[in-house]
């Protein structure tokens, strides 16, 4: 299916979906696309909604600049090849990348409706029932990517968490590349406010340290405010990742919200990652038991 695999029973599978129509690879190039309107920018890039000229397809178009050599750029491009097979209606689809002078443009599914971020800071608190539905795709996201391509996220937060008028919601920006990963810390600072207290503590990431993140990211929605610190004072970026190894994880507001919510928002913040669930284990845990129904989740 990507091209590259020249194995017969990847010929059979390419045959297969060209008889079924299900793979449809265009070959974008700049000047296919026309700029209409600058989205956002974030971790390393900006993003804008372009249209492909021939088919008439709104995408958004994210510019990363790359201060590196060739060779690494162009592994870059081969790293960024994975998320044509990255295929779930929890991930943005990805249309293509390609090199245009020193950047590298990455063309994906135009989601409408915008990021988490933009929506709770114009809209206020996420109602808990949207909050439900984010959450589990979110972790479905999270799960499809771990299990299916042994792909960490990275870098969960409200604004790489998108929505389109089709009320479907669904998550960009994970560390697809690992080159692309190096390369972005070389050159931007990459402290997250989501950040997981082992991460920041420079321990090894897990897939458990994005379940922190979706914690983090839940309460903010829920509350319509960063959630740290408690009494919303500001902290520098130094006080705040202090305050997030050194302190009790922060709690939902007593009394304000279902006891469920509150319970899996503390099963999220676990401070030892050890004890803390991964996605397929809330998961598991949300469809396994009457849990799910006739609570925020449903
Ligand atoms: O419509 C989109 N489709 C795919 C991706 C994408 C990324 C966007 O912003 C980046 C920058 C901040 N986090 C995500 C934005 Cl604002 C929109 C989209």
């Amino acid at each position: 299916k990507n091209g590259t695999d020249d194995s017969k029973d990847g010929l059979a599978q390419r045959l297969t979906d060209l008889e079924f129509g299900l793979e449809f690879r265009l070959d974008l190039k700049a000047e296919d696309l026309k700029h209409l309107k600058e989205l956002g920018a974030g971790n390393g890039g900006t993003v804008s909604q372009v249209m492909h000229i021939t088919t008439k397809t709104l995408m958004a178009k994210k510019i990363i600049h790359i201060d590196a050599n060739p060779s690494v750029r162009k592994q870059i491009l081969r790293e960024l090849q994975i998320l044509h097979d990255c295929n779930s209606k929890y991930i943005v689809s990805f249309y293509g990348a390609f090199m245009s002078d020193a950047d590298i443009s990455m063309c994906m599914e135009y989601m409408d409706v915008g990021s988490l971020d933009n929506i709770y800071k114009k809209k206020g608190p996420v109602p808990l029932e949207i909050v439900g539905k984010i959450t589990l795709a979110v972790l479905e996201g999270l799960n499809y990517l771990y299990e299916n391509h042994r792909i960490i996220h990275r870098d969960v937060k409200p604004s790489n968490i998108l929505v389109n008028s089709k009320g479907q919601i669904k998550i960009c920006d994970f560390g697809v590349s690992g080159q692309l990963i190096n390369s972005i810390a070389d050159t931007f600072v990459g402290t997250s406010n989501y950040m997981s207290p082992e991460r920041i503590q420079g321990a090894s990431y897990s897939v458990r340290s994005d379940v922190w993140s979706v914690g983090i990211t839940l309460m903010e929605l829920a509350m319509g405010r960063f959630p740290f610190p408690p009494d919303g004072s500001q902290l520098t970026v130094l006080e705040l990742l202090q305050h997030i190894v050194n302190e009790p994880a922060p709690r939902l507001p007593t009394g304000e919200f279902p006891e469920d919510f509150d319970d899996f928002v503390q099963q999220c913040l676990i401070k030892v990652v050890s004890e803390r669930p991964s996605p397929n284990e809330l998961l598991v845990r949300i469809f396994g038991e009457i849990f799910f129904y006739g609570t925020f989740l449903n």
